[in-house]
């Protein structure tokens, strides 16, 4: 029975990846007890965006095979590394740039962190602004200190369900950095690798805005899985973002998508939607880079702004507004194609049940 529910699994196509669960490793059990199927499917990622379509689809493929009167379907999440992993532990850095500054992109970066913390992954968050380092009040922690462990490894510091760096914990409060670029890149190197991270499935970076020295360091001192780009809607900002996107793809980093912040604002009394720095301009510059994905489009919300103010990300202080169910999308989106970019440079047969 046993290869028979194999058999119809096989016939399942994980969306994204274009290649059947069986193959892809992702059944890790397929069963039939008293009439009822039980299947475990492995997802690539927690937040696995399509995870409905595939439900309906291993249901529907189960109830086919003859005997089957039931089908319980169990999810878990497996996150793969491209190849090797990109840190120890880590199984991807993916790069949170921006061409302007005040496009939203640590806003961003905190709220996909914590979405996908939410989703069940293991995420830690890297505050690579480091001229303007805003993740650790973002994160309610402005205060807390960066302790070494036993080891002498930077211990990262715990909030929201995962575990970030920001030169802000390091530094007195409101005093300036004056590093040129090679003390920059050695903070760089000390953040990824001379820190005690532990295991994780993502780690994301907020970059400093812009295509300077902290970007190269970066990509320099790890493989990065790929860079999201955030930008808003209007002209300036999109000018600067294809900057970035050109930077990334000359350091061959794959940019993931792009992020359009900004993109309107409801009125809250009158319900009506003005496009304040106009709106679509992501899909535009996703045009112009041969169809870059576009991520999601987050409105303008006063509650962005006020959570993060407060040390906690919108998507966990207030999941239902439209901002954060845009980010939550983001987040999702975001983590599809970093598994469909681990499928693409995967270069070890995949493991069968
Ligand atoms: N969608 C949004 N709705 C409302 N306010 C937002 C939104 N996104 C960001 N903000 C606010 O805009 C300001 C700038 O955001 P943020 O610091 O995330 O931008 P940044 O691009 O990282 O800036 P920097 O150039 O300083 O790195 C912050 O006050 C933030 O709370």
């Amino acid at each position: 029975m046993h290869e028979k529910l194999l058999a119809a699994l096989g016939t399942v196509n994980d969306p994204e990846l274009h290649r059947d669960l069986v193959s892809l490793g992702m059944i890790e059990r397929a069963e039939l007890t008293s009439g009822v199927a039980h299947v475990k499917v492995n997802l690539t990622t927690p937040a696995c965006p399509l995870k409905a379509t595939i439900e309906r689809d291993v249901r529907q493929a189960v109830m086919s095979v003859e005997g089957v009167q039931d089908v319980e379907i169990e999810f878990g999440a497996q996150v793969r590394a491209q190849s090797t992993p990109a840190l120890p532990g880590v199984q991807h850095v993916i790069a949170v740039g921006s061409g302007k500054g005040g496009v939203g992109k640590s806003s961003v970066a905190a709220n996909l962190a914590a979405a996908l913390a939410a989703s069940g992954a293991r995420v830690g968050l890297l505050d690579a602004d480091v001229y303007g380092p805003s993740i650790a009040h973002m994160m309610g922690q402005g205060a807390a200190r960066i302790a070494a462990n036993a080891e002498r490894k930077m211990q990262p510091i715990e909030a929201h369900g995962l575990r970030f760096l920001s030169m802000a914990n390091l530094m007195p409060a409101g005093q300036a950095l004056v590093w040129r670029g090679p003390m920059l890149h050695s903070a760089i190197q000390q953040f990824l690798k001379d820190a005690a991270w532990g295991q994780l499935d993502y780690l994301i970076v907020d970059l400093p805005p812009g295509t300077g020295d902290v970007q190269l360091s970066l990509t320099q001192t790890v493989q990065l899985t790929g860079a999201v780009i955030v930008t808003t809607p209007q002209d300036v900002a999109l000018i600067d973002a294809s900057r970035a996107i050109d930077m990334f793809r000359k350091a061959s980093v794959p940019v993931l998508g792009i992020v359009e912040n900004m993109s309107y604002f409801v009125a809250p009394d009158t319900g009506l939607s003005y496009d304040i720095f106009g709106r679509g301009g992501a899909s535009r510059l996703a045009q112009q880079f041969g169809g870059l994905p576009v991520l999601g489009e987050v409105p303008l919300d006063t509650e962005v702004r006020q959570d993060a103010d407060a040390g906690m990300p919108a998507v966990l202080a207030h999941p239902d507004s439209a901002a954060s169910r845009a980010l939550l999308q983001v987040a999702k989106n975001l983590a599809g194609r970093v598994s469909v970019q681990a499928f693409a440079g995967a270069l070890e047969p995949l493991p069968m049940v």
